[in-house]
């Protein structure tokens, strides 16, 4: 038997209004103690989800506010438990009172995300959906919005479930074999067996095609960017960012180490990274920057290699162009567009281009359009069936791998238990995408990333 959890569940600067929740056996028992409706009937007498005016007090008995409170019993409630809420004014300090009027009620503090996970635990939602409620608070964008709110109502959860379910199918078939040893497996079960095993395998094909979408839409695409010294990186990342997150100076080599910072350029959110100029370095300083400047360019989805426009494009210029293309999408950010322009070069190819001032953040608008066009929002995979995080994608990986694995044994004529054994892997690999089958250690990371109160 679980104990019982209190926690502010809203942010903590002063607003209209500042919830706080509980869960456990004693949630309503706690809650009422605290709690003296104005109608006077006692708050545990309330039916579940309406909501109950009244004085809230403190652990000594002081009126702290005018509140809200509601109750929910389990398991009809978000934890599956008994719940309960106090909806008060937006004070830090009444929410604080209030908390400590609870814990002299015997009522402990939530850790981070532990209604989520007792939600998890007393199946009212698995361990995709949990995930989905920490992407959804950490949504940036419509489109991440989205594909949260689709994941938390269970769209990526039902897409698994699909392919679960036609793997348990086909298992039928196998046993049929294991119970006759002696005999080869007939032509039409083979048949029937390797029609499935070629269905999951482009199912889960297709369901890896969707995580590098999903996780740019959850995270951030990560986009370096590259260029000679002083074409302007870090002002633009500077004015993508909002604030002055690197150092500028005109001295040329100015950044040695990468600099990142969580950029929303129009619809999409941008992990932009800032990066040591590129040419031959003077000192030993710069050229571990130059070396950390390549392998970011290794690592990026989207590059930007920033020209200095107020100076006739090099040499050098064409060879970072050509190095960056062969890596990522790139767009060629022609600078410093309020000092006269240096022609733009005709270039073959000609990668798209854009023109913009860091200074007067001209041409930003431009840079968003050029970077939409490459990631467009919509697209391959219904929202909410993406996946988002390299946990989702590895499981998805481990569960392609052994229903290939099932084939290959199939066509080599393998023995039917080999062939058991596969799927019983893959079955395995896509229980732990759903949390069918929960792990400790990996919901312990899960929910590490979580706020207190959720
Ligand atoms: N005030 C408040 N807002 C909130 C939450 C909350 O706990 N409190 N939520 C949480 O973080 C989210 C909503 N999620 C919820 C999910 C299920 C139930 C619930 O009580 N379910 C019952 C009854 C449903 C019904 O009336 O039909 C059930 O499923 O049996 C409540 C909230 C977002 N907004
Ligand atoms: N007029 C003007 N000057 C700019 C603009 N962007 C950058 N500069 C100037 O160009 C110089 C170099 O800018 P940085 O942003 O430090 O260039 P960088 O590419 O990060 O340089 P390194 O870190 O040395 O590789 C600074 O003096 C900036 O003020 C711009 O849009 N307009
Ligand atoms: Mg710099």
């Amino acid at each position: 038997m679980s104990d019982t959890i209190a926690a502010i569940a809203t942010g903590p600067a002063p607003g209209a209004i500042g919830i706080l929740r509980l869960s456990g056996p004693g949630a309503i028992a706690a809650a009422s103690a605290v709690f003296r409706p104005a109608g006077g009937r006692p708050l545990e007498e309330s039916r579940d989800r309406q909501l109950v005016y009244g004085s809230l007090l403190g652990a000594d008995g002081a009126v702290i506010d005018q509140a809200l409170a509601t109750i929910s019993h389990g398991p009809h409630s978000y934890t599956g438990e008994d719940t309960a809420e106090l909806q008060c004014h937006g004070s830090p300090m009444v929410l604080t009172l209030a908390l400590e009027a609870l814990f002299a009620q015997g009522v402990r503090q939530a850790g981070p995300g532990e209604f989520t996970r007792r939600a998890l635990l007393n199946g009212r939602m698995d361990l995709a959906q949990a995930e989905a409620v920490a992407d959804l608070i950490d949504a940036e964008t419509p489109a991440a919005v989205h594909q949260a709110a689709g994941q938390l109502s269970g769209a990526l959860s039902r897409r698994v479930q699909g392919i679960y379910d036609a793997l348990v199918d086909l298992l039928a078939h196998f046993h049929a074999v294991l119970d006759y040893p002696d005999e080869d497996i007939d032509p039409f079960r083979a048949d029937t067996i390797r029609t499935g095993l070629e269905t999951a395998k482009g199912e889960l094909s297709a369901l890896l095609a969707t995580y590098d979408r999903g996780r740019y839409l959850a995270g951030g695409i990560p986009c370096a960017l590259i260029g000679r010294p002083n074409a302007g990186k870090s002002s633009l990342l500077n004015a993508l960012a909002g604030y002055e997150r690197a150092i500028v100076t005109p001295v040329p080599g100015t950044t040695r180490d990468t600099v990142e910072a969580r950029c929303r350029l129009g619809s999409v959110t941008l992990r932009v990274i800032d990066t040591a100029g590129i040419r031959e370095a003077a000192d030993e300083v710069e050229r571990i920057g130059v070396e950390r400047s390549r392998a970011t360019l290794e690592e990026a989805a989207l590059v930007l290699l920033l020209c200095d426009g107020s100076v006739p494009f090099t040499a050098e210029d064409a060879a970072l162009l050509k190095e960056a293309t062969a890596h990522a999408p790139t767009i060629l950010v022609w600078t410093k567009g309020d000092l006269p322009a240096a022609p733009l070069p005709a270039l073959d190819p000609m990668p798209p281009v854009v023109e913009l001032s860091a200074k007067t953040g001209q041409g930003l608008e431009a840079l968003a359009k050029a970077v939409e066009r490459l990631f467009p929002s919509g697209g391959q995979g219904a929202a909410g069936e993406l996946l988002t995080n390299l946990r989702q994608a590895q499981a998805a990986r481990r569960a392609l791998d052994s229903v290939a694995r099932a084939e290959d044994s199939l066509e080599a004529g393998i023995t039917p238990d080999a062939l058991l054994t596969d799927v019983e892997e893959a079955l395995s690999a896509l229980g732990e995408l759903t949390g069918a089958n929960l792990r400790e250690d990996i919901t312990a990371r899960i929910f590490a990333r979580f706020c207190v109160g959720k």
